[in-house]
């Protein structure tokens, strides 16, 4: 039995804490908001979050992020915005070499830094593990099959994850290639809300499979260019991740992008959708990153003018079709001129 912190009590911090004290493992399930944990202990679940999903009562409930020293594995689970503020305030209760996973899904904002290294700036000394892939939260909860990546630079402490968290209904493979798994994680939300719009606007499986497929060519294309192995984008975390969060009713992202197609602004569908929609400020982030490094994003492009810029929805859809002709087997390696 293992000592396991959690930092985020939503949706995916308590799937996880369900899901390791199941496992028998001690959990303390942290949030920076008094009133999120009353409202757990009131109602012995996150009501708003991950309704129907029971907190047992083993699992201890804080305000304190002290209270999580000393624990084998801790794990981020809080939206990628608030990971630099959340691992700074952890900084001085984790001690040299202490373990340290982030299940948070972006980039950066203006910085353009994968969520590892920020960690690492804000917890130099710890091992960072990224854990990504297929796993919606509402079905990690319940011990639906599901399976991840555990990426490191230091393989052992992948490993060590794999060994502190996989259990008959969580298949952990671990990745050497950090990068790739950062980056397919923080862009198929951008994906999955264009997929979410085709869905709103009614349109055929043709034109989500479509999106997939060109989207997954665009998110590799600039996880090379920035230093990733073009065959993470194959694995779980790219192709994998994708496929559940573009067809999937438990995706917020694609639930935002459905309200956007069926006509509310983008800020009405977040409003609408209550949780973290990821793929809202990946959008931009990709979109700035793509135009600085020059790499050719047309979809995450007309992601982008659709959500900051006001176009419409059925605009960006023709303006997607009517691009230049190409050759699709070059297609990956293309960089904007
Ligand atoms: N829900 C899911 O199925 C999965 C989510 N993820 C990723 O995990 C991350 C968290 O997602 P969810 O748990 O679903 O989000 P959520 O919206 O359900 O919960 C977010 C949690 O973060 C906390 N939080 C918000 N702002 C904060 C701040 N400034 N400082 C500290 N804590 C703050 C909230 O209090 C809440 O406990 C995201 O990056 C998401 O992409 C990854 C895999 C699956
Ligand atoms: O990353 C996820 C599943 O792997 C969760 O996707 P959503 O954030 O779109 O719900």
């Amino acid at each position: 039995m293992a000592k396991i912190g959690v930092l985020g009590a939503g949706g995916f911090g308590i799937a996880l804490s369900v899901m390791c004290n199941k496992m028998g493992h001690r959990v303390t399930m942290w949030s920076a908001f008094p009133a999120e944990i009353t409202a757990i202990i009131r109602d012995g679940q996150n009501l708003q979050l991950l309704p129907k999903v029971k907190i047992p009562k083993e699992i201890g409930l804080t305000t304190e992020i002290a209270d999580v020293q000393g624990s084998d594995l801790i794990i981020l689970a809080v939206p990628s915005f608030a990971i630099r503020e959340t691992a700074r305030k952890l900084a001085p209760y984790v001690s040299q070499g202490a373990l340290v996973s982030t299940v948070a899904k972006g980039l950066e904002a203006k910085s353009y830094k994968r969520l590892s290294q920020v960690i690492a700036e804000e917890l130099p000394g710890c091992q960072t593990v990224v854990i990504s892939g297929p796993s919606h939260a509402e079905e990690v909860a319940r011990g639906v099959p599901t399976t991840v990546v555990a990426a490191a630079q230091n393989r052992a402490a992948a490993e060590a994850v794999q060994d502190l968290l996989m259990n008959p209904t969580l298949r952990i493979y671990v990745n050497d290639d950090v990068a790739g798994v950062e980056y397919g994680g923080a862009l198929k939300n951008v994906i999955a809300l264009a997929a979410g719009v085709c869905d709103g606007l009614k349109l055929g499986d043709n034109s989500k499979a479509a999106l997939m497929t060109r989207g997954i060519t665009e998110i590799a294309r600039l996880g090379v260019a920035m230093g990733a192995s073009f065959e993470t984008f194959g694995g779980l975390s790219g192709v994998g991740d994708l496929i559940v969060t573009c067809t999937s009713m438990h995706s917020r992202n694609r639930r935002a992008g459905i309200f956007i197609g069926q006509g509310n602004t983008a800020r009405q569908a977040l409003e609408k959708v209550g949780m973290t929609v990821e793929g809202y400020l990946a959008t931009k982030t990709a979109y700035e990153l793509s135009r600085e490094v020059g790499v050719e994003m047309p979809i995450v492009e007309e992601c982008y003018q659709v959500l900051y810029q006001d176009k419409s929805p059925k605009k960006a859809i023709s303006d997607l079709m009517g691009r230049p002709r190409r050759h699709e087997s070059e297609s990956i390696w293309l960089q904007s001129k």
